[in-house]
């Protein structure tokens, strides 16, 4: 925060034909933004267009043909123009322009100079968000669990997101490798492709073990400074590397141990036609720390105070490693809450210091943001700026 100002904020969105605006403007000042809005009207949508100057596919995990507005053959555009420590920066991010035919890629302009990919929109700010659809993340597949988790990572240490993708890519390789007839050509290709797997796999087990620690450090001194109203969430990593590496083992061996099972189950492998061992297939376990329950089976509401107080300590652990305060949305999250919890969750997110996007149907869910926002109502996809708290 520079003063009472948040470090990063959006000044301007501007939108062409994505989801249901057809065409949308409008500046902003550096206060925390309110849409409210019956069901349907586009308060999501708008924040989904916000979630696009992150890398990845947004906060709904949508395919860029569906963000288009339905009668736009030409794809979309999302305009913001980005405050940075007094400085404005146009990111620009859609599909426009591009060819209808062919399968849609997300392009990003920042300043006009287009990016070779939109990691690197996070030279620029971190977006975090909490959305409905993560409601059942305790109780769902690992993979989305794991998804989370990489997110948080990326949000502290930009490289995971290349590392990821590289894993996947050598992942993939192996696979195909195991799918041909085994001779000693192959065996070789095997090795070398082992031996990548292994090292990228490793290094990021070290990056979600060092989120998990940094994640787990802050929750603690959050919860002994009593200054967290939501529950204490206890975090670990559960797979058969990462056992290896919470009893202790060293970065060297751990890769060395690796790469000795993925050489010793190419047999397995070979008949399950993928790779079984390896960080993809991880999990983040979370349990309730007051309650002493894994997250999985607390109350409805328990699950969403947790993973809301947990989405909090990694907007505050952003901030402070990755010196952005990140724009965080958060998606008819108010409605959950209390009046003394509500007020708690604004405060916390008050002091993350960055611009946050609150969504939900009724405006008097936050009376106690009071002038500290900007308040709109979001009506068919337009929008109307209501007099501030
Ligand atoms: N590609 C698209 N083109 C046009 N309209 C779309 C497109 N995708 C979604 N919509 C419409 O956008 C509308 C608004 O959706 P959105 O999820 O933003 O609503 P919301 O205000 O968040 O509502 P709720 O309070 O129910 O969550 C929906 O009626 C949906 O059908």
């Amino acid at each position: 925060m520079v003063g009472d100002r948040p470090q990063i904020w959006l000044s301007q969105i501007k939108l062409t034909t994505f989801r249901n605006y057809e065409k949308l403007s409008v500046n902003l000042s550096d206060h925390h933004v309110v849409l409210t809005g019956a069901n349907g009207a586009g308060k999501t949508n708008l924040m989904e267009a916000v979630s696009l100057m992150s890398p990845g596919r947004g906060l709904r995990r949508a395919p860029l043909s569906s963000m288009r507005h339905k009668t736009a053959p030409d794809g979309f555009s999302v305009f913001a123009t980005l405050n940075k420590d007094d400085e404005d920066y146009a990111i620009g991010t859609g599909t426009a322009g591009l060819d209808p035919y062919a399968t849609p890629v997300r392009r990003v302009r920042i300043n006009g100079t287009p990016m070779k990919n939109a990691d690197e929109l996070l030279d620029l700010c971190r977006v975090i968000w909490v959305t409905p659809s993560m409601d059942g993340l305790f109780t769902g597949a690992a993979s989305d669990r794991r998804r989370f988790l990489d997110r948080m990572v990326l949000a502290i240490d930009p490289a995971h997101g290349r590392r990821a993708s590289n894993y996947e890519k050598a992942m993939r390789n192996r696979n195909r490798l195991l799918d041909e007839v085994p001779n000693q050509q192959t065996d070789q290709w095997l090795d070398a492709a082992e031996d990548q797997l292994a090292s990228l796999g490793v290094a990021m087990i070290s990056a979600r073990y060092e989120l998990v620690s940094l994640l787990t450090g802050l929750i603690q001194q959050l919860s002994t400074n009593q200054q967290s109203v939501f529950p204490t969430a206890h975090l670990a990593l559960e797979g058969e590397l990462e056992a290896m590496a919470a009893e202790g083992l060293n970065g060297f061996d751990l890769e060395e141990t690796f790469k000795k099972k993925l050489r010793d189950l190419r047999y397995r492998d070979r008949a399950a036609k993928r790779t079984l061992t390896g960080p993809h297939r991880a999990d983040l376990i979370v349990r309730h720390g007051e309650k002493d329950m894994e997250a999985g089976l607390c109350s409805t509401g328990e699950q969403k105070a947790l993973l809301i107080g947990l989405v909090l300590a990694h907007g505050m652990l952003t901030k402070t490693v990755s010196k952005l305060a990140p724009i965080m949305l958060l998606d008819e999250v108010a409605a959950h809450l209390d009046i003394d919890r509500r007020a708690a969750l604004f405060d916390r997110i008050h002091a993350i210091g960055g611009q946050a996007f609150m969504t939900g149907t009724d405006r008097n869910l936050f009376d106690a943001l009071g002038s500290r926002a900007q308040y709109f109502t979001v009506d068919n996809g337009s929008l109307n700026r209501e007099q501030d708290g």
